[in-house]
């Protein structure tokens, strides 16, 4: 529902999340809700990574025992460790509801271990040094996968190559130049369920729109605010993939304004230590990732309405990836949203010895949560 001054959004989903390990999950597992989801598509690249139907179940687990009010849905590290067999017993295991030793505490019929797998390629980003270099390796992961309907998410960079002239790759041309693998990917497996995660560029936007109806996207808040200017000089505001230039930000966008089925929110809302995020060493550069769970909905918000799309806000934060995920939406949870002026980002949330700094901190944004039932 939606008057000039409040909206109602039904079960907000965040099809892409980082909720970390340890005393760093314990706080901002907690910011999913607080930024208004209820819904919460985890990225296994942890230290070390998620990599089977036992680590994803105790992970699972752990985040539950934070913060029981969100559903989890939870992906595997695509590496050579995973199996075909793999991919069959983390659809199935839910049924089960106790792998080994592990009890999973409540199993719902559809409490699989993992709903998607989820490809780094090797080096692009936090975590991703076990990351895979080619496809045709993981053909057979990928046919247990289409078998098993499970989704494939796909980090769209290829490596920088710095050193490699004749490559020409760097942070600015590696998501157009992974494209070409998406093609091909889904034209091997036309039935498997493929999201490029994080879209940045209008080559991605216009490549996904070729594409058939298996194929999604994930936009983020943040890259709808930012280009390059954003991130050069300001490490805040360092991500991977980078933001790229005004018309690529124009082109994500233009496709929410759209209305397009098959581009949603994943905020790939991602925390890292401040000491971590403000300083780099000549051989370490400042951590790549931007941190917005616990003001999202607010934020995606006062981003849709700033080009003309709040319109968009219900379907873009929950219709379509719920649809594409085959989630269905629960109308009895809710979160409104009213216009505020004057309502400033916090500078950083803390719990412990624990901190994070929000995108935007200090900075305004016109709407706020009133409820979340
Ligand atoms: O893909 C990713 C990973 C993430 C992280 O910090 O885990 N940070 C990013 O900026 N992009």
């Amino acid at each position: 529902m939606t008057t000039a001054d409040t909206i109602s959004v039904t079960a907000p989903a965040d099809f892409h999340v980082h909720l970390r390990q340890g005393a760093l999950s314990e706080l901002v597992t907690s910011h999913v809700r607080l930024g208004g989801f209820t819904l919460a598509y985890v990225m296994p690249n942890l230290q070390p990574p998620i990599k089977n139907t036992e680590e994803a179940l105790l992970y699972k687990a752990q985040l539950q025992a934070i913060d029981p009010t969100v559903e989890y849905l939870m992906t595997l590290y695509l590496s050579p460790d995973l199996t075909p067999d793999e991919i069959r017993k983390a659809k199935h295991a839910g049924v089960v509801g106790k792998i080994g030793r592990l009890s999973v505490g409540p199993v719902q019929a559809d409490n699989i271990a993992s709903t998607g797998v989820k490809s780094y390629p090797r080096g692009v980003t936090t975590n991703s040094d076990g990351g895979i270099e080619s496809y045709e390796t993981y053909y057979p992961i990928f046919r247990a996968m289409e078998e098993e309907d499970m989704v494939l998410n796909l980090h769209g960079e290829v490596p920088s190559a710095p050193s490699d002239p004749s490559s020409n790759i760097c942070v600015l041309n590696a998501e157009p130049s992974f494209l070409p693998h998406l093609i091909k990917l889904h034209a091997a497996f036309p039935k498997l369920r493929i999201v490029l995660e994080h879209a940045t560029t209008r080559a991605a936007v216009e490549c996904v729109k070729s594409l058939g109806d298996t194929v999604a996207c994930t936009i983020t808040a943040h890259h709808l605010a930012l280009t390059v200017d954003d991130w050069a000089g300001q490490s805040w505001n360092f991500c991977k993939p980078v933001a790229k230039f005004p018309d690529d930000r124009q082109a994500l966008r233009d496709v929410i304004k759209e209305g397009h089925p098959r581009f949603f929110l994943g905020s790939d809302s991602a925390p890292h230590p401040p000491t971590k995020k403000s300083t780099s060493t000549p051989s370490q550069p400042c951590a790549a990732g931007v941190y917005t769970s616990p003001i999202l909905l607010p934020l995606v918000a006062h981003l849709l309405e700033s080009f003309g799309a709040l319109d968009k806000l219900e379907n873009f934060t929950s219709g379509f990836g719920r649809a594409f995920y085959q989630r269905p939406s629960n109308s009895a949870r809710q979160t409104k949203l009213r216009r505020i002026s004057g309502r400033v980002v916090e500078a950083k949330w803390t719990k412990g010895t624990e901190e994070v700094v929000p995108f935007w901190a200090g900075k305004e944004i016109g709407w706020e949560i009133v409820e979340d039932e």
